[in-house]
């Protein structure tokens, strides 16, 4: 990395001592340097004034610089969640940067600057008074030094398809007239869409059922409407100390309150039947004492639906008929199954025949394996009119009785109208393609509501502190105030109390713009209405992860977008997607950093301005993404605490990447991650010493550095092999969580607050 590394602020003496406040930097002059001594002899010949040499030093023969010029930013609004300092002022000169990132000058590698900001440094007028001077800026090459780009070659995909609605309405089923009446009326549906169709009527017969229809396709009222006309039907009438008729299992707590919120208006003409949510997060007195006065329709996340059965005296599943798991391949999977174990025991101990419906976007062949045991000859129902890759009748929806059979393939389908794209980036370039991205579409252009998804919650934190800082914390002076539409960015994850979740979830839900940062919590199951654009960021651990994020966008069958990063050593996941027909289009790196165009903060000296030619228009994209990418380092060593908060960041990305399931390790190894250039798209510059080291030990990558830096003569330890334990509890921890378990953060929290429920002799 240090090698990388140019630093820009060019100072003329030999090997001087500047102080700036308490900060003494050195640098060595290079008498070679015949561009730095051309521009003194300019600046010279115009007389400008000359800077004074620290008096202790001896004045360098070498040109002087200009006197130092103010360094400010207008004043900006502080962001509350903003851990980051605001952008600092210094950016690279077109000469430096372009030079940097094109054809730096032979033999500059790592040349240093120091001192008070030199004139050639790019700033914004002073406009409060207030000056910031960042003494040692440096930043080091984005376009050197990255590993090709592969030319993509892939086989083609025969992408499956799926109807989302038919012509037939919710009133030819025979349904009570007070929820026929709701559905048209309160919920605004008419007719049914082929899920729908096929579901409902076998549900209200009775049967159970294993249900794969694409994201977005109305399953939850596929299962709803059912459950609703069964339970309003029973005589006597439910009572609320019944107990729970209904158990709806899913796997996140904003899936949580979605599915509950759906059910509560489809009970609206039914007010004796009571819906109920548990979830981690919430208050278990609460929820205790609500489960005592009786819920009827009980929606939980498995966690804390385990919590319950093991200390709450009060739950009872005697009368329970009706078991849904809802994204069942998630419920039924790794981190799930030991509570979902321990659920369908309590439920086969105690209550009656049952009715049991699974779910999902991507239930294949294998996750049914737990299920079988408590489904009675299910009726396996999929949605799909053509796939000739794997032998799906055209036009058809299928009702088979076998979940196994031949109904239940690998192969996912994704809506229709969702336009799948892929970029690849180098490591080094992530950062600034994700940030030119997100500009050109909610800076540029108007209604676009995107989900960036990351892998950890330390990178959405990360993330969100230094996006606001960079891309939010600066205005556009040269832009009218209407034009310039405002980054509103969200964040979502796990470590998050639930309460905060709860309003993120809300006011993304109600926004018609903005930016949601987030882990896979908000993968499944999710309806965020006109939601434009899915950016995955961070490739997710299977096809069924990426069908499941790509599907919170072109629902019900709208238009939506999405976009997969991939860096040069990661593109065979394009293979692993094709295998389950997921094909997708290619967008130029090149092209999404040319929005950086548009954005006149990032604008070079104005050296490219004149010329008209290509090549001129590619050096200024690359100048500004350099700008960019110096703005972004700039903040993050602004103080030791941003630092800090980018190193724990990579770190967690680390850890998350040592976490690809065996399976996938041929495209994404930590071996195959360049410690360096990883760390660049984290804002830092060099990479950390001490981190789970990428490319560092034997069997490296050549050319991987990262484990040995220049001069520092540690090495960074070859990552641990994680335990699967470790590896379900990193994923529970930052993307499933939903009980007791999962919140390192609130851990210690919830124990220490447990014992005091425990001394205050809190009861069942
Ligand atoms: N028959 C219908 N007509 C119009 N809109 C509908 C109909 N049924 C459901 N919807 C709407 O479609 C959207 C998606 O429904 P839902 O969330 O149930 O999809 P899903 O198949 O469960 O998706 P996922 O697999 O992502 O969980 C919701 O906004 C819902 O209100």
């Amino acid at each position: 990395m240090a090698e990388d590394m140019l630093m820009l602020n060019i100072t003329d003496s030999a090997a001087p001592t500047f102080s700036m406040g308490n900060n003494k930097f050195k640098r060595t002059y290079k008498p070679t340097d015949k561009w730095k001594r051309k521009k003194a002899e300019k600046r010279k010949a115009s007389n400008r004034p000359q800077e004074a040499p620290p008096s202790k030093q001896k004045p360098h023969p070498v040109p002087q610089q200009k006197p130092c010029k103010p360094l400010c930013r207008p004043a900006q609004k502080e962001k509350p969640s903003n851990h980051f300092p605001e952008s600092p002022p210094i950016k690279p000169t077109e000469d430096t940067a372009g030079k940097e990132g094109l054809h730096a000058l032979p033999g500059k590698r790592g040349r240093k600057t120091a001192g008070p900001p030199r004139p050639h440094q790019r700033s914004q007028p002073p406009e409060d008074g207030r000056c910031e001077d960042r003494p040692f800026i440096k930043t080091s090459s984005l376009f050197r030094n990255n590993p090709d780009i592969p030319d993509i070659h892939r086989s083609d995909v025969t992408q499956v398809k799926e109807k989302v609605f038919t012509s037939d309405s919710f009133a030819e089923l025979e349904l009570h007239p007070h929820l026929l009446s709701t559905l048209n009326n309160v919920l605004k549906v008419t007719s049914m869409t082929s899920v729908q169709k096929e579901t409902i009527p076998v549900l209200l017969n009775g049967r159970d059922a294993v249900v794969r229809s694409q994201t977005g396709s109305g399953k939850t009222l596929a299962y709803g409407i059912p459950l609703v006309q069964s339970l309003q039907a029973v005589q006597p009438k439910i009572k609320r100390g019944d107990g729970p008729l209904a158990v709806i299992v899913v796997p996140t707590r904003e899936l949580a309150q979605q599915s509950f919120q759906i059910i509560q208006k489809l009970l609206k003409p039914f007010t004796w039947i009571v819906p109920g949510v548990l979830m981690g997060g919430e208050k278990r007195k609460s929820e205790k004492a609500r489960l005592r006065k009786g819920i009827n329709i009980l929606i939980s996340t498995p966690g804390r639906l385990v919590d319950h059965i093991n200390n709450t005296l009060s739950i009872a599943f005697s009368a329970v008929r009706w078991l849904i798991l809802d994204e069942a391949d998630r419920t039924l999977d790794l981190g799930f199954e030991k509570d979902l174990t321990v659920i369908l025991n309590t439920l086969n101990a105690t209550g009656p025949a049952r009715q049991n419906v699974l779910l999902s976007a991507t239930l294949a062949e294998g996750v049914t394996r737990l299920a079988d045991v408590s489904l009675k000859e299910p009726v396996s129902i999929q949605v799909s009119e053509h796939s000739t890759a794997v032998g799906v009748a055209p036009d058809s929806a299928e009702a088979t009785p076998d979940p196994t059979g031949p109904g239940l393939t690998d192969s996912f389908a994704v809506p229709e109208k969702l336009q799948q794209h892929v970029v690849v980036v180098p490591s080094k370039l992530r950062l600034v393609c994700l940030a030119a991205f997100i500009l050109g579409k909610c800076k540029f252009e108007s209604g676009h509501k995107l989900i960036v998804f990351l892998s950890s919650c330390e990178s959405v934190e990360f993330l969100l502190s230094l996006f606001n800082s960079v891309l939010c914390g600066k205005a556009d002076p040269s832009a009218a105030p209407e034009q310039r539409p405002p980054l509103a960015f969200l964040r979502l994850h796990g470590n998050m109390a639930q309460e905060e979740r709860t309003e993120v979830f809300q006011e993304f839900s109600q926004t018609k713009t903005g930016i949601l940062l987030c882990t896979d919590v908000a993968a499944r199951g999710l309806d965020l209405p006109q939601v434009t654009w899915i950016i995955q960021y961070t490739p997710p651990v299977s096809a069924a992860e990426y069908v499941h994020r790509v599907g919170r966008t072109a629902r019900i069958g709208t238009r939506g977008n999405s976009l997969l990063f991939l860096t040069p050593s990661e593109t065979a996941y394009l293979n692993v997607l094709a295998n389950h027909n997921i094909g997708m289009s290619d967008m130029k790196m090149e092209d999404i950093l040319a929005n950086l165009m548009l954005d006149e903060r990032f604008k070079g000296r104005g050296k490219w301005d004149s010329k008209r030619s290509s090549v001129a228009l590619q050096e200024e994209i690359r100048v500004r993404a350099t700008v960019l990418q110096t703005d972004f380092e700039n903040v993050v060593h602004a103080n030791k605490d941003s630092v800090q908060t980018a190193k724990k960041a990579l770190q967690s990305f680390l850890r998350a990447y040592a976490t690809y399931p065996a399976s996938m390790k041929h495209v994404f190894h930590i071996r195959h991650l360049h410690l360096g250039h990883a760390a660049k798209s984290f804002g830092l510059r060099d990479a950390p010493q001490g981190l789970t080291g990428a490319g560092a030990g034997p069997g490296a990558r050549p050319g991987a550095r990262g484990g040995k830096e220049k001069g520092k003569g540690k090495e960074t330890r070859p990552p641990r092999k994680l335990s699967s334990k470790e590896r379900v509890a990193n994923l529970m921890r930052s993307e499933y969580a939903s009980g007791a378990e999962a919140d390192s953060a609130h851990k210690k929290k919830r124990r220490k607050k447990k014992q005091r429920q425990a001394a205050e002799g809190d009861q069942n």
